[in-house]
């Protein structure tokens, strides 16, 4: 595991242990970035960026696509080191995260090359006229920090856009999650990328690299994913020096189950929506209101599908496996638990790993923590309701506003329910279904800011009128 600062490779810092999730030992261990190499990487990625910008659109949309070759070109290697930092299933990395890192760096080079600038023709007085156009400018130095549960989408998903707008990057991936940033960060050189366009440091957050670009005056922007609470400690560090940025946050996403759904499409979407990677994706629902005639039916079959899960992976820490088991054992004192609920026991070297149960919960108050907190493990709590009005209040009620899903054979009733959720994406009969140029984020302790298509291009450009009189 090793840094990559302008255009070199270099592994100085103090190592922390990578540890195995599925087995809790300690398989690796990677360098922790010191301050002064922060800064070096500030330095080069500002370096970078008067050349950079010379390139042309068209050719930053080649080099985008060099780079997803390169991913694709190693494809395995990068699976076997998704799955062995996150301990996710082969088919989840080699299904949905590496191809979407591909997919990151496509689609941004495609909208890139096909990008036009809006003018518009002014009358003025003395009827000659004037032209105003827009030219859109890069923002610069560009931190890109990033967590531990999908590393590679969620690190390119920045990257793509961030280097298309013609900034510079210094990413920071998750301590607990380094490999494939190490990886990428190969694929860059190999693609020869210019040196300091893409900088690599790792280490943690508070008093460490995260922190440390957060508050560097040489950065001119941050876009962040993860923790709620973090994206408040970073918000602090850029108010000082009014660096705008993007925040995809936490969530507590709800789905809303109506008596007229295929209850088996909606158990077969909420056993999707709810126990991908162990719950550990931000999208994930951890609280579904059904329809009180369907209520007893679908938890049933609910819990019975929990129950037969298999090949699913555990937490990725010791940590926060016990931040999850410590939900469950408030959900076991205080109400009912219909499938799961603790450790399972395999009897083998998995007995050391940081596994948790895929749990079905009812019967907590709406004000309980597990039904107000995000806990991002395998658990979802289930609860009844009687009527639309009451199941969109229940739906938007607490912190966050991420996504949610609706579960409705009634066209009408779809069109009305889902635009009143407070989130930012509402999936209806589906969940997790993506085409990168829509808007992607949260509204409330869920985010700030949208990525997606031009939404990412936008946060990354500082557009410019410039106004001819003709
Ligand atoms: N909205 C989304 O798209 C989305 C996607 C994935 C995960 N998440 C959220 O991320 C969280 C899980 O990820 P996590 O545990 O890695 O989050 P986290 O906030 O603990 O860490 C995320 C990243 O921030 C860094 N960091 C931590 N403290 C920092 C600080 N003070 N200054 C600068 N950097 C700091 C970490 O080192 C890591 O790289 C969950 O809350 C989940 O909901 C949201
Ligand atoms: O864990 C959170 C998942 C985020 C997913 C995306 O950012 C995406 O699908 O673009």
């Amino acid at each position: 595991m090793r840094h990559y600062v302008g255009g070199e490779f270099d592994a100085s810092g103090v190592p922390f242990p990578l540890v195995d999730p599925a087995r809790g030992t300690v398989v690796g261990e990677a360098p922790a970035a010191p301050r002064e190499l922060v800064d070096r990487a500030v330095g080069a990625a500002r370096e970078a960026l008067g050349p950079w910008a010379s390139w042309s659109p068209a050719e930053r949309s080649r080099l985008l696509h060099r780079i997803a070759d390169g991913i694709e070109g190693r494809f395995e290697e990068f699976v076997t080191a998704e799955c062995a930092d996150t301990g996710k299933p082969r088919e989840l990395a080699s299904t949905v995260d590496i191809p979407r890192a591909i997919a990151n760096f496509r689609s941004y080079a495609d909208l890139l090359a096909g990008r036009g600038e809006r003018s518009w023709h002014t009358t003025t007085p003395d009827g000659r006229g004037a032209l105003n156009y827009t030219v859109h400018k890069p923002l610069g130095v560009v931190a890109v920090i990033s967590p531990w549960n999908l590393p590679l989408l969620l690190l390119t998903w920045k990257v793509a856009p961030a280097l298309a707008t013609g900034n510079t990057v210094i990413a920071k991936p998750s301590e607990l999650t380094p490999g494939t940033a190490c990886l990428l960060a190969e694929v860059m050189a190999d693609a020869d990328v210019p040196a300091g366009v893409f900088n690599l440091v790792h280490g943690g957050g508070a008093d460490g690299a995260g922190q440390w670009l957060t508050e560097h005056p040489g950065v001119d922007a941050i876009a962040f994913t993860g923790e709620s609470r973090t994206g408040g400690t970073i918000m602090r560090a850029a108010a000082a020096r009014l660096a705008p940025v993007s925040f995809e946050l936490g969530g507590k996403n709800a789905g809303l189950v109506f008596a007229d759904a295929d209850l088996d499409q909606a158990v077969a979407g909420t056993l999707r929506s709810s126990f991908t990677h162990s719950g550990q994706v931000c999208l994930c629902t951890e609280r579904v209101y059904v329809e009180r005639p369907v209520f007893d039916a679908f938890a049933e079959a609910l819990a019975a599908g929990a129950r037969a899960l298999s090949g699913y992976g555990p937490m990725v820490s010791a940590a926060h496996r016990d931040k999850v088991v410590s939900y469950l054992d408030k959900a076991a004192a205080d109400g009912d638990v219909l499938a799961g609920g603790g450790t399972p026991r395999f009897s083998d070297e998995r007995d050391g790993g940081f596994w948790v149960e895929p749990t079905v919960l009812a019967g907590l108050p709406e004000d309980h923590p597990v039904v107000r907190e995000e806990i991002f493990g395998p658990v979802v709590h289930l609860a009844p309701f009687d009527t639309e009005v009451e199941a969109v209040s229940l739906a938007n009620t607490g912190p966050y506003g991420l996504a949610a899903t609706v579960w409705t054979g009634d066209v009408s009733r779809a069109h009305r329910v889902a635009p009143a959720l407070d989130v930012g994406i509402a999936w209806v009969n589906t969940w997790n279904l993506r085409d990168l140029r829509t808007p992607f984020g949260g509204v409330k302790a869920s985010g700030i800011g949208r990525e997606g298509g031009d939404h990412s291009l936008d946060f990354f450009s500082e557009p410019m009128n410039v106004c001819v009189k003709l």
